[in-house]
């Protein structure tokens, strides 16, 4: 369970979070939208404790993050931008973060599946971003978490490693895990998301399912309605 109460956050002048509240009690993949520097990131950031708020409250199963780090345990967590050390080999990398979180895992069952034997010997610095990226996600999904999140999970992914991740997400999900997801993709969030919450200006502008954002914007189309909801929030600040 993961539960965010008042939760605001500004960079300098920029006031990002503005009073963000969210709870998340049950399982299933909530995706987390909005567009660019909307603060998606920074949300995601502030659960992890990455990301210090100004106000507010989070806590993870109970726990408060502030000043804490052992709820991290429960999180598997892949960031946007993965910088990995050049001049590390693949399998050296992946022994390296199993160290680091001080658990036994295989994670061969993964390297299979994204197609990554041929590259354990590679240097990181070799790889292509679609390779690294599959590599990312390996790291990520390999410790069987209760929690999984997931920072646009799709970059640079060919067709066949997108379906493949589409499969493993489905999996951990029937697992009873919460999983959040951004993404700008909104094929990928129609087919895979229980939940959205959409953040404007600050705060969740819109949370419910994608049905009901459909009833709501009546737009038959995923991709419309949430182009709907900027127009309509346009709309609104234009009011006298
Ligand atoms: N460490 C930081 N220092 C200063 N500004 C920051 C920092 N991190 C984020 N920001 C700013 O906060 C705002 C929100 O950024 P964030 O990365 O959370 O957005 P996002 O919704 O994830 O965006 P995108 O869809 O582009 O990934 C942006 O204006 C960004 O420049």
């Amino acid at each position: 369970m993961i539960s965010i109460q008042g939760l605001h956050k500004k960079f300098g002048k920029n006031e990002v979070l503005k009073g963000v509240d969210l709870e998340i009690t049950s399982q299933g993949i909530l995706a987390v939208l909005g567009p660019n520097g909307s603060g998606k990131t920074t949300l995601i950031k502030s659960i992890l404790g990455m990301v210090i708020p100004d106000k507010g409250d989070i806590r993870v199963g109970g726990s408060q993050v502030r000043k804490n780090w052992k709820y991290r345990d429960d999180i598997d967590y892949l960031p946007q931008i993965a910088n990995f050390p050049a001049n590390l080999k693949v399998k050296e990398l992946v022994s390296m973060i199993k160290d680091l979180r001080g658990k036994r895992v295989d994670e061969s069952q993964l390297i299979e599946t994204f197609g990554l034997e041929e590259f354990l010997s590679k240097k990181l610095s070799t790889l292509s971003g679609g390779t690294k990226q599959k590599v990312n996600l390996v790291l990520t999904l390999m410790f069987d978490s209760p929690i999984i999140i997931l920072d646009e999970p799709t970059t640079g992914l060919d067709p066949v490693a997108l379906i493949r991740l589409k499969d493993i997400i489905q999996k951990e999900r029937e697992k009873g895990k919460i999983i959040l997801i951004t993404s700008h993709i909104m094929s990928f969030v129609e087919e895979m998301a229980d939940g959205i919450i959409f953040l404007l200006e600050g705060k969740i502008y819109f949370e419910g399912d994608i049905e009901s954002l459909k009833a709501q914007t009546q737009e038959s189309n995923f991709e419309r309605a949430i182009a709907n909801l900027l127009t309509e929030k346009n709309a609104e600040n234009t009011k006298i």
